[in-house]
């Protein structure tokens, strides 16, 4: 389980984020949905250990990583992948290198066993047979899949997405999600996906947290989000442009 506690986050004199709660159980996968620049991918960062909040705590299964020796949270990162938004795939390395990356990093596995691994990883992402594939020779929804074949490479226990579907078409875009989906019924991860994709979003999620300028205004089912009588929460789930008096109604 994930357990955000508290966390606030200072760059400056801004505040990012403040006073954030929240609970990720194992096994579910929470969707958290913001505006732009509302502090999503911040708060992921903190979750992996690439970034301390000023404040607060963040326990995964109960130890606090953002009070770890580097050491072991490096530990901790071997059971947890991370999907980037776009795809951070080593452009000198084939697919295969790619993938094999964290098992020659942390693994003693041997070559025939490192073939194998990322054979079965390409097979469960639809992409069979392009071990050789240079990245610059890949689509845009070819490299989410293998940026999600690396991910998923050691095994985790925990998969951060940092929006999985930027920047594809909608079938693409379905199509990765339903891979998410699929992935979480296979290996039964605990997710944390961040997206303003709301058909995505909707795809995958089993509850949702909605973030709002650094604070959660809604953690729910999804259907509690639909229903909200937030302003800010229903002009995000409609797609609404934004108004100054939607604002302020959300302040009263
Ligand atoms: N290292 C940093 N130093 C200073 N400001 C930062 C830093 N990282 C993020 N910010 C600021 O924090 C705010 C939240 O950024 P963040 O990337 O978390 O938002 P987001 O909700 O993920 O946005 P998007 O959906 O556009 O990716 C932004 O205003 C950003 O400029």
């Amino acid at each position: 389980m994930i357990d955000i506690i508290n966390v606030e986050q200072t760059f400056g004199d801004r505040r990012i984020l403040k006073n954030v709660n929240l609970q990720i159980n194992k096994g579910e996968t929470m969707v958290i949905l913001g505006a732009s620049g509302s502090g999503k991918s911040t708060l992921l960062k903190m979750m992996i250990g690439l970034l301390k909040p000023t404040s607060g705590k963040i326990l995964i299964d109960g130890r606090d990583i953002t009070r770890m020796p580097e050491t072991e949270l490096n530990e901790q990162r071997k059971h947890m992948g991370m999907v980037f938004q776009y795809s951070a795939l080593f452009d000198s390395m084939n697919v295969k290198e790619n993938i094999a990356f964290g098992l020659r990093m942390h693994t003693k596995l041997s070559e025939p066993e490192i073939d194998q691994a990322v054979k079965e990883k390409l097979h469960l992402v639809g992409l069979d047979g392009t071990e050789e594939l240079m990245p610059s020779n890949l689509s845009g929804g070819m490299k989410k899949r293998i940026g999600l074949a690396r991910a998923i490479v050691l095994e985790p226990e925990i998969i951060l997405y940092d929006e999985p579907t930027a920047g594809l078409d909608p079938i693409r875009s379905t199509d990765i999600s339903l891979l998410i989906k699929n992935m979480q019924e296979k290996l039964h991860v605990t997710s944390v996906v961040v997206t303003h994709d709301l058909k995505s979003a909707e795809l995958i999620a089993d509850r949702m947290a909605f973030l709002y300028e650094g604070s959660f205004l809604e953690i729910g089912k999804p259907s509690a989000l639909y229903q909200s009588k937030d302003p800010r929460i229903k002009q995000f789930m409609n797609g609404l442009p934004s108004s100054p008096d939607i604002e302020k109604e959300g302040d009263e």
